[in-house]
């Protein structure tokens, strides 16, 4: 049964636009010019509870947006929105309750409160119930192994730390729901892995339902299954990781090193992919000629020093998307 229900949704903002120059601008504080913005357009997806989603897009395309109307932070103007059978916007602190928000740019904590601290400030606030509040605290200490630095002010944390007391903290009430934005940016490669574990780890364990919005690939790869794709305030994809791969790319990559920068490809089974100067990556699908051939081919007609085969990595797909839709 879907948990979270998005229906035609949309949302413009109205702009203001600021006129350039001393006496167009005195005149716009008057007569304030306006256009509308459409950040979100007829959007549609249906998640269910315990779901792992990978929410992606470029820059600007509406996803802090959608996850904004999720929460109940802002009012969608047209199409509607449900979650766990509440409008978010109408029942903003019963939806509250029930989720959980990570932003990986903002924190939630309190500067100069040490982490047990604000664990009881929490406790407060959600009004949790004693012994699901202690059980809670242990169980997100110990998973995110926070025992090192229970007891010292926030201000004196690393990044990857403040990121695991983020974690803990949105997840202490038991929401049903939890969004998280960005949750490993920053962070270097270790702490990377120990929070996408987690992430994976609580999804399976409290089948808590996660959307996840990341401009990290290796996120995606290593989290999630689904991918919803915005784009322009559009939804472009919404399916499986393995058949958006699929999908996108339909085929393997040969990257050949050269001596000089001439290269010769006239075989139109063959497609330039990446040029590199020295560099060149060729794409091709195998049902259409197999790879001893294609090595054959370039072998043949360009002065090849190395070269390696693989499929596209995710984070080379996207990136093709994102530039055809400019
Ligand atoms: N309050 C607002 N007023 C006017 N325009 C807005 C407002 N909030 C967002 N927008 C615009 O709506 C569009 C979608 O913005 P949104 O923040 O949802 O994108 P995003 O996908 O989260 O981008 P990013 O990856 O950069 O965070 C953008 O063009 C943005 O400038």
């Amino acid at each position: 049964m879907a948990f979270i229900e998005v229906k035609q949704v949309s949302k413009e903002f109205v702009v203001y636009n600021k006129a350039k120059g001393f006496l167009p601008s005195l005149k716009s504080l008057v007569r304030r010019e306006q256009s509308i913005k459409q950040a979100v357009q007829d959007v549609n997806f249906t998640i269910g509870q315990g779901e792992l989603v990978a929410y992606i897009g470029p820059n600007g395309a509406g996803k802090s947006t959608t996850i904004k109307m999720l929460s109940g932070i802002l009012q969608p103007t047209g199409g509607t929105i449900e979650v766990g059978g509440i409008v978010p916007y109408r029942e903003r602190r019963r939806n509250a309750m029930r989720m959980g928000v990570v932003f990986g740019q903002r924190s939630q904590l309190y500067w100069d409160l040490a982490m047990e601290d604000t664990f009881d400030l929490y406790k407060k606030m959600y009004k949790i119930e004693e012994r699901r509040y202690k059980h809670n605290v242990d169980f997100y200490v110990e998973l995110l192994e926070m025992q090192e630095f229970l007891t010292r002010p926030v201000r004196q944390l690393s990044l990857g730390q403040k990121m695991r007391a983020n974690l803990a903290v949105a997840l202490l009430h038991d929401p049903q729901v939890v969004y998280l934005d960005e949750p490993t940016i920053g962070l270097d490669i270790i702490a990377k892995t120990k929070i996408r574990t987690f992430i994976r780890e609580i999804n399976k364990e409290k089948n808590i339902t996660l959307m996840l919005t990341t401009h990290d690939m290796d996120d995606i790869e290593q989290i999630c299954n689904r991918i919803i794709m915005i784009d322009h305030g559009r939804i472009i994809y919404d399916g499986s990781l393995a058949a958006f791969k699929q999908e996108h790319t339909g085929g393997h990559l040969i990257t050949v090193d050269l001596e000089t920068e001439a290269f010769q490809l006239d075989d139109p089974r063959l497609t330039l992919y990446k040029d590199e100067g020295i560099r060149k990556t060729v794409l091709f699908q195998k049902e259409a000629i197999p790879v001893t051939e294609v090595i054959q081919k370039l072998t043949e007609k360009n002065r090849v020093i190395d070269l390696q085969i693989k499929e596209p990595s995710i984070e080379e797909i996207v990136k093709g998307i994102y530039e055809q839709r400019k």
